[in-house]
């Protein structure tokens, strides 16, 4: 699935009411039917329906709802923002078609004609600006949504918040604070960044049946769903040996933080990786042997053969010191073959003026948001992190992972967002699964893009799966590692509930 922009997003409603064919008017039938369907199944126990229209065609979703609403046996009450302008051609169909079945239909010219809104009776449906918002809401309409937050109304938004734009930042905006949004077709970039959470609540996706071969022809971000990953996964070869599979160097751990070592070791294990050996300070091998029999262990002072191991893997646990600056050093100007970076390894490269340029092609780098501002700077808002992460995939020869709720995987100026994982995630030691598992895909012959995509799916499925019966607060790194297993086999099974995305 694709996320769209508002105009790709107005072409492919278009090209449905070409292809399919369908009149415009049907398709907002048959959209606002998704949301009148949604509104009754939620058996909301509100006994008021405030319904807020604009005049585009979102207006017209929010009069056609208050239509299904009525014929389903319901009393909203319909308030239209009222600037002048005449409605879009859908709009002026619906609210001809409203006007013969109920009275309960407001103007709202000015501030004195808002009305009062009950937070414990009222049920706001909020249908006054959709993806047509082509400037921050100000005047009128900001005090009418200003007035609706204050309320602190459940409201349901329809396709978009009210004063959300699609694809850009709306910082500091005014905007609906909806509990529940009914996005239509598919999610948008607005719903993928952490600073519109506040905004658009629980996002639901309805399918209004748009034509998705219309999808084929654009060129934009992707999500990351199991029928891609499916699609990428290497066969296991029935007269296999552990040396097939690669073997997966993992520089990693230090004093106080061997268990990031052991976390991506482990984790490198579960996913397949032939061999793996910890590079680490020979003190700490107990402790990695105890843990982890089927580790190996290398002195961080000898020197490195690299020509054994297939991939690398940087950083988790490493810390950021004069020892482990020289293994980065020699690491990145030694080790050929794809590596990944992550975490100390990612802090040292961003205080050392040029070791950037010095990364091999091929590389996979992981930080978080925090990381990326250490080597990259800092960004006013998400979606220039977004266009930043998209510049640099370009400029540089490696894959870029930016961690997140939906962590952005960038390879020559192309992008994905994953749509796995989950807020029990949000604990020291998942990033260091990560790694573990992405040098285990690359030892095991995944190129580093497929390698990223498929490493970073498989890392959150693992943790979707793991909450089926683990609290998310009370779970720990080990359980997503516990879950790599699962994550790989519900790949094949033929559901596809990602795809509902
Ligand atoms: N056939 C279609 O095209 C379908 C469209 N649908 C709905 O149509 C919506 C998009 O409709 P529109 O393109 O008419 O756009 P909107 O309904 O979002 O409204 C845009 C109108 O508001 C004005 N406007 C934009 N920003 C403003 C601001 N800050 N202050 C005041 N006025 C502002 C614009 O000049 C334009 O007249 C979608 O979000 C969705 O709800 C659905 O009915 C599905 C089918
Ligand atoms: N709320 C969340 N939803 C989904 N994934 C999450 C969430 N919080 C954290 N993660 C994932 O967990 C990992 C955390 O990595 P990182 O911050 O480097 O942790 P650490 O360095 O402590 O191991 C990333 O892959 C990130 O995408
Ligand atoms: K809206």
């Amino acid at each position: 699935m694709k996320l769209l922009s508002p105009q790709q997003i107005h072409e492919w409603d278009a090209y449905t009411i070409e292809h399919e064919p369908i009149a415009s008017i049907d398709l907002m039938e048959r959209a606002a039917r998704r949301c009148t369907d949604f509104i009754i199944e939620h058996n909301f126990k509100h006994q008021q329906i405030l319904i807020f229209c604009g005049k585009g065609n979102n207006g017209g979703d929010g009069l056609a709802i208050a239509r299904q609403l009525i014929e389903a046996g319901l009393s909203p009450v319909v308030y239209i923002l009222e600037f002048g302008a005449k409605g879009t051609d859908d709009f002026q169909t619906n609210l001809h078609k409203l006007h013969q079945l109920t009275t309960a239909i407001h103007f709202i010219q000015a501030a004195e004609f808002f009305p009062v809104i009950d937070k414990h009776k009222d049920l706001v449906i909020d249908a006054l600006f959709g993806s047509g918002l082509n400037r921050p809401l100000q005047e009128l309409s900001a005090a009418l949504v200003d007035h609706i937050n204050n309320a602190g109304v459940t409201v349901i938004a329809i396709d978009v918040p009210s004063g959300m734009f699609i694809d850009k930042s709306s910082k500091d905006n005014i905007v609906i604070k909806a509990k529940y949004t009914l996005t239509f077709q598919a999610l948008k970039l607005c719903f993928i960044v952490a600073e519109n959470a506040p905004c658009f609540g629980e996002v639901h996706v309805l399918d209004i049946g748009l034509i998705n071969s219309f999808l084929q022809t654009i060129k934009t971000y992707t999500l990351v769903t199991k029928q891609l990953i499916t699609t990428q996964l290497i066969q296991r070869n029935a007269f296999a040996h552990k040396g097939t599979y690669g073997h997966a160097l993992l520089i990693a751990g230090n004093k106080g933080k061997m268990g990031a070592a052991i976390l991506a070791a482990k984790a490198c294990l579960r996913s397949g990786a032939g061999l793996v050996t910890i590079n680490t300070n020979e003190n700490y091998f107990t402790a990695v042997h105890a843990a982890l029999p089927e580790a190996m262990c290398i002195d961080r002072s000898e020197n490195i053969d690299h020509s054994i191991y297939k991939s690398a893997g940087i950083g988790p646990g490493i810390g950021v010191n004069d020892e482990s600056a020289i293994v980065v050093a020699a690491t990145l100007t030694q080790f050929t073959k794809p590596m990944v970076i992550d975490a100390d390894a990612l802090n040292i490269i961003a205080a050392n003026e040029g070791w950037l340029n010095n990364v091999p092609a091929g590389s996979i780098i992981t930080p978080h948001p925090k990381e990326f501002e250490r080597l990259f700077g800092k960004c006013a808002d998400d979606f220039e992190r977004i266009e930043k992460v998209m510049a640099l995939s370009i400029q540089y020869p490696f894959t870029i992972v930016l961690k997140g709720h939906h962590t952005m995987i960038a390879s020559k100026g192309e992008a994905w967002f994953n749509t796995t994982g989950n807020p029990g995630m949000a604990k020291g030691g998942s990033g260091d699964v990560l790694t573990g598992m992405l040098s285990a895909l690359l030892a095991q012959g995944y190129d580093p893009l497929q390698s990223a995509l498929t490493g970073v799916y498989l890392h959150g499925l693992a943790a979707d799966i793991a909450i089926k019966n683990i609290a998310q607060v009370s779970m720990l790194a080990t359980d997503i590692i516990d879950h790599i297993s699962d994550a790989i086999l519900s790949l094949q099974e033929t559901d596809d509930t990602s795809l509902s995305f």
